[in-house]
């Protein structure tokens, strides 16, 4: 069985100061992105888990993709048997991965969201998405949203997802870094720039209203990342790759999640194009790639 799921931008991340647990409560917009990797399950009865993974993109330096247990579709196809408490149950998964690696583009969340999706169906489970959220969420904060796809809130730790009620499909050009950004030192850089963000973040009222009108030119303007410092803190150039997106004429630019990937707003698929022209004559980029959304979740196909 084969199971596509699409990688995540955060139309804005709202962070707070951190909680008691030491994760930061989230206000952010999620939208899945037609980017998608693909696993390949086929059903196994001696209780082996097995992972291989096909990379499709460049790496950053230093990022490994494991082939072992710490592989996050591994881990959650581990969680559903340990749920379905059958030991015998086993899988062999083929990832062929086409989202960028450690680019806060959730790449390892979506094939966790997947290996859920199809051992659930191999394995007979007869668990529906809703039920499997909490295993999601158990998993990673934004492993739960893409079960769903779409464009939702993102709210908790970001792992209750609600949806929005949004039209229209958006034009989007990512560039990729060389070098991965890690998540956890992306936060802790926050705590240290911002020790007096707040308890409660929000999702601005302004791209709510862009969403709910389709308008790209709104939304543009709304798009925000409270991790924006703190990412450029640690790679300043990401400022330059911002700055050429802008000058050629995009509608907004943030950077994706925890980064380092950034990610820019067309207003067509033509203005998109020579958005990518212009990132890729810059030669700061280590890839530059043309995308849409919002597209549906993991799904079976
Ligand atoms: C920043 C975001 C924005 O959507 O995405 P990425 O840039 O990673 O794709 C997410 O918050 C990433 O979610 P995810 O990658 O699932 O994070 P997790 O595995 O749950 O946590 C990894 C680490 O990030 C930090 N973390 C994560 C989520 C959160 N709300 N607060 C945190 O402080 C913690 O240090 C945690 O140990
Ligand atoms: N299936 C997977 N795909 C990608 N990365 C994975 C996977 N399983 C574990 N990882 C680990 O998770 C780290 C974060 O990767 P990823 O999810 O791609 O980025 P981000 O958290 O920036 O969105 C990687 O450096 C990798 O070591």
């Amino acid at each position: 069985m084969t199971v596509r799921v699409p990688a995540k931008i955060n139309l804005c991340l709202g962070v707070g100061r951190p909680r008691p647990d030491g994760f930061h409560p989230l206000a952010t917009v999620y939208q899945a992105v037609d980017l998608h990797d693909e696993l390949r399950i086929t059903a196994r009865d001696d209780g082996e888990i097995t992972v291989a993974v096909h990379t499709e993109v460049a790496l950053p330096e230093g990022s490994v993709v494991p082939e072992s247990d710490d592989n996050l579709a591994v881990r959650a196809a581990r969680l559903l048997r340990k749920h379905l408490g059958d030991e015998s149950l086993g899988a062999d998964i083929v990832i062929r991965k086409v989202i960028p690696v450690a680019g806060g583009m959730a790449g390892g969340s979506a094939d966790a969201a997947a290996a859920l999706v199809g051992c659930n169906e191999l394995w007979g489970g007869g668990l529906s998405k809703l039920d499997l959220e909490p295993f999601a969420a158990e998993l990673g904060s934004d492993v739960p949203f893409l079960l769903h796809g779409g464009i939702a809130i993102g709210g908790g730790r970001g792992e209750t997802v609600s949806p929005v009620l949004a039209r229209g499909g958006y034009h989007w050009v990512f560039a990729t870094a060389a070098e991965g950004l890690s998540t956890a030192a992306v936060y802790a850089e926050f705590d240290r720039l911002a020790p007096d963000a707040p308890a409660e973040p929000e999702v601005p009222d302004a791209l709510l209203n862009a969403l709910r009108a389709g308008d790209a030119h709104a939304l543009g303007l709304a798009l925000s990342n409270d991790l924006t410092e703190a990412a450029l803190s640690l790679r300043p150039e990401l400022a330059d790759t911002l700055d050429v997106g802008l000058r050629a004429g995009a509608l907004g630019a943030i950077i994706s999640g925890s980064g380092p990937t950034t990610v820019f707003l067309a207003a067509s698929e033509q203005h998109a194009l020579d958005l990518a022209m212009a990132l890729t004559s810059a030669m700061n980029a280590a890839d530059v790639i043309q995308s849409h959304g919002p597209v549906s979740g993991a799904r079976l196909v």
